[in-house]
């Protein structure tokens, strides 16, 4: 029977926001990993990926929940993890050497001990005859060797890696990716574990035996799936770019929420995503260019884009009911076909039409500057409206793009100057 090495159970975070109102990040989050297992942990950008990492190497706590290692629930930072984060994480003024060893400060090891596994690791890593180096004289590639050496030489039962790769260029993150899987497989590392949070689909099918697949607002976990290939892996075998698909298909398809009413869930304040209209506008003329229907992993491929780029587009398209997601396809619906066909003025329209439909946020503030005398209202006022849902950073980010689609739709103005939101007649009116 294969070990359990790390254990949630009901995890759930929740951050406190001003007016005492708070934002539920993850919810009721059961997961388990075995000894042995590589797995990845995808979803949509600002899910909570980081965040359950984090739980996991007991870096904050959970709201509920427990963490349990081998068996045990952990208290403070979890005594089996090694952390490789994206941005490295590296202290400029050590060297190399300096830097690796910081991961065995506070073993009870001897300075000679010490010595002999940092530089054991460095030449695992691939860093021979840089330990005098320091972090500015080194590529990013060579960085974050150091980082994950700096993990690994503590050889900890499970590495937790924040997407290691997304920082470097694609041939960088390639070779280093071999190397990794290389330590991995051929059990170079008494690492008995790897999870990886990554943006990339590809990465996760090519790299790890199961990959987990989280929602948003809240997180949960909404797929598991294993990974039954051997290694190396072929990129372009059916088997291969069959499970992208799938996953593909997962992380587009907008969530219903269970035991939910539709009109419920329209009062409710939903989250858009953050895309210009004039970006979503060229996605839809694409599509409609490759033929109304094209596969999403080949596309996303093709743009050279990352998953993190490339989702809130697609989910803005399905949102707005512009496109619609199956088996790894996106295709135009009946409205985006004739959205891309449509003269500036009808795609105005139609925008309008679609964005007054499925947009409540839009339509409540259409409601507020109509009910206005002046039809008026300034950017603080829905600012704070928002703030209560999301924290000030996010209303900000929401507000901004809900502007952009309000005036492309020429449903709203704004003055940059003034701070304004003013119905359109008013634009003409102030302009006269
Ligand atoms: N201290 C905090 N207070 C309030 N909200 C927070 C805090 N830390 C994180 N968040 C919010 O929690 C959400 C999840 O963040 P997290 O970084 O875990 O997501 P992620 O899936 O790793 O994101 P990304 O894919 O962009 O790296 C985000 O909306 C973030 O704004």
């Amino acid at each position: 029977m294969t070990n359990t090495l790390i254990e949630l159970q009901r995890i759930s975070k929740r951050y406190d926001m001003p007016n005492s109102a708070n934002v539920s990040i993850l919810e009721d989050i059961h997961l388990s990993i075995a000894e042995g297992e590589f797995v990845s942990i995808l979803g949509p950008s600002g899910s909570g990926k980081s965040t359950l990492l984090r739980i996991m190497a007991g870096l904050i706590p959970p709201s509920h929940g427990k963490v349990l290692y081998n068996g045990q629930e952990i208290q403070g930072t979890n005594p089996g993890v090694g952390m490789v984060f994206q941005s490295f994480a590296l202290f400029p003024w050590l060297t190399v050497l300096e830097n690796v060893k910081l991961g065995l400060e506070n073993k009870p090891l001897t300075e000679a001990v010490k010595m002999r596994k940092a530089l054991s690791i460095i030449d695992m890593v691939g860093l021979d005859g840089f330990e005098g180096a320091y972090p500015k004289e080194l590529s990013g590639g060579m960085r974050q060797r150091v980082g994950i050496g700096r993990a690994l030489v503590m050889e900890p039962d499970i590495l937790l890696m924040d997407e290691p790769f997304s920082a470097l260029d694609v041939l960088t993150a390639e070779n280093l990716k071999r190397d990794l899987l290389e330590l991995w497989t051929e059990k170079k590392i008494p690492t008995k574990s790897i999870i990886m949070v990554t943006h990339s689909i590809e990465e996760a099918v090519y790299m790890s035996d199961r990959a987990i697949v989280l929602s948003r607002d809240p997180a949960r976990v909404i797929a598991d799936i294993f990974i039954p290939m051997a290694h190396w892996r072929d990129k372009q075998e059916g088997q291969f770019t069959g499970l992208v698909d799938k996953i593909y298909s997962i992380l587009t398809k907008r969530e219903i929420k269970q035991n939910e009413h539709v009109e419920e869930q329209k009062k409710k304040i939903e989250k858009v995503q953050e895309v210009p209209a004039g970006a979503l506008t060229g996605f839809i003329e694409l599509i409609d260019d490759l033929g109304k229907k094209v596969d999403l992993y080949k596309l996303a491929d093709q743009l050279s884009l990352n998953l993190e780029d490339f989702l809130p587009i697609v989910e803005a398209a399905q949102m707005l009911g512009f496109a619609h997601i199956q088996h790894g396809d996106i295709e135009l619906t009946e409205i985006g076909s004739h959205f891309a066909d449509a003269s500036v003025l009808n795609r105005k329209d139609i925008f309008k039409r679609q964005v007054l439909q499925h947009v409540p946020m839009i339509e409540k503030i259409i409601w507020i500057l109509h009910s206005k005398s002046n039809n008026k209202m300034e950017r603080e006022f829905f600012l704070e409206i928002f703030e209560k849902h999301f924290g000030l950073e996010e209303a900000g980010h929401q507000l901004d793009i809900l502007i952009d689609w309000g005036r492309y739709a020429e449903l709203l103005a704004y003055d940059e100057k003034a701070k304004n939101l003013f119905i359109e007649h008013e634009a003409s009116a102030a302009a006269e």
